[in-house]
């Protein structure tokens, strides 16, 4: 039978973990990295500006599919993801590998499901991989200590952002996620793709559980295929944030943009999107990510024939929408705002510095 015939099997990876933990960042690198091996990527945004599928790389040619907005556990159903993983796995296509990388606040358990429950028998699950921010896990699980229940899932844990955590630290976080899954560890996402492509597709045993757990849960549960708004997802980590999408025309302001952001509320947990400063600095716009306290910039020259808008997606439990809201609108640059370099500085003690471990440095 030849390698691409129509009956190979495609393994569809599934990649999860709570927001901004890494996964954008470590998909990214796998297509970067994956030298000859062709993935196909389907992404799922919680917010309703799809700014993880604007960031992936090689952005959206015929083998990205973007999910929109929604959880992925939640907003499809099965059948619905069947249409795009045909898309992906149909010989033409030419693809060797899918991944699935699941809005932040998925359910990991859903999605595994509904890979199992495709139809496709081009579709074969490739394992759950959960990418956990070292740097953040503890106050994420203290927060939501359901969590453990997405990583207890999981084929393979990759320990993210293990720069901004120390030895001891990093040794105490990997006690404390005990024995279950294989601990890898990570900066910028920069594992070795091979973990990824080269595991061993399993119909029958799904991470620590077995499938027919997973079938024991979905009749408990009562929700097989389509989930509407009354199916009992009351313990979805989604159903306890809310997403703010914003967009301006308008350039921002940089001084009233970073006072907003110096002071945002401790239940807005993760920023992203992209900000035009206007006359501030036209060349460039800023790609922003915000996961807990910690804020970066990321400058970078506007590509070429891009409508210059600002995008932003603000996820949190407990904030107030139209609040937010009216404050981005307040930082939009009026006509008395003065926009020369120092109104920049601001923005600049957020910009990564060039001899910081940053991603893609050795891809
Ligand atoms: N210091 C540090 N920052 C990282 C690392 N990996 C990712 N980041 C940063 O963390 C932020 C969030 O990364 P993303 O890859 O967008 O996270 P995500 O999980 O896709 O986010 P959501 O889709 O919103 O859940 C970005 O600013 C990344 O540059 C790392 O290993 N170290």
């Amino acid at each position: 039978m030849s390698p691409t015939g129509p009956t190979q099997q495609i393994p569809v990876v599934v990649l999860a973990g709570f927001l901004g933990s890494g996964k954008t960042t470590l998909l990214n690198h796998l297509l970067r990295a994956s030298r000859g091996t062709r993935i196909g990527a389907i992404v799922n945004d919680f917010g309703s500006i799809e700014i993880d599928a604007m960031t992936v790389a090689g952005q959206l040619g015929d083998s990205t599919l973007s999910l929109g907005n929604g959880c992925l556990c939640c907003a499809v159903d099965a059948s619905e993801l069947d249409v795009y993983l045909e898309k992906l796995t149909r010989p033409s296509a030419r693809l060797d590998v899918v991944v699935i990388e699941a809005s932040g606040l998925a359910e990991p358990q859903e999605l595994v499901r509904m890979v199992l429950a495709s139809e496709n028998p081009r579709v074969v699950y490739g394992g759950l991989v959960e990418v956990v921010d070292a740097a953040e896990y503890e106050a994420t699980r203290e927060k939501h200590p359901e969590i453990d229940r997405h990583l207890a899932v999981a084929d393979l844990v990759v320990l993210n952002k293990t720069d901004r955590v120390s030895r001891a630290g990093l040794d105490r976080l990997r006690a404390s996620l005990g024995g279950a899954a294989s601990v890898v560890e990570s900066v910028y996402g920069r594992v070795d793709p091979e973990l990824f492509f080269d595991r061993r597709p399993s119909t029958e045993r799904v991470g620590q559980l077995a499938f027919e757990d997973l079938l024991d849960d979905e009749e408990e549960h009562g929700h097989g295929e389509a989930c509407g708004s009354e199916c009992g997802h009351a313990a979805h980590l989604h159903t306890a944030y809310e997403s703010v999408a914003f967009t301006s025309a308008a350039p921002m302001d940089p001084r009233r943009l970073m006072a907003f952001l110096d002071s945002r509320p401790e239940g807005l947990y993760r920023i992203k999107g992209f900000v035009d400063f206007g006359a501030a600095d036209p060349r460039n716009r800023y790609g922003v990510h915000a996961v807990g306290r910690f804020l970066r910039f990321y400058p970078e020259p506007w590509p070429p024939g891009e409508e210059r808008l600002t995008q932003l997606v603000l996820i949190g439990s407990g904030t107030d929408a139209d609040g937010l809201h009216k404050s981005l609108e307040a930082a939009v640059a009026g006509p008395g705002d003065i926009q020369d370099e120092p109104a920049m500085w601001g923005v600049l003690r957020y910009v990564q510095q060039a001899d910081e471990d940053a991603p893609g440095a050795d891809d």
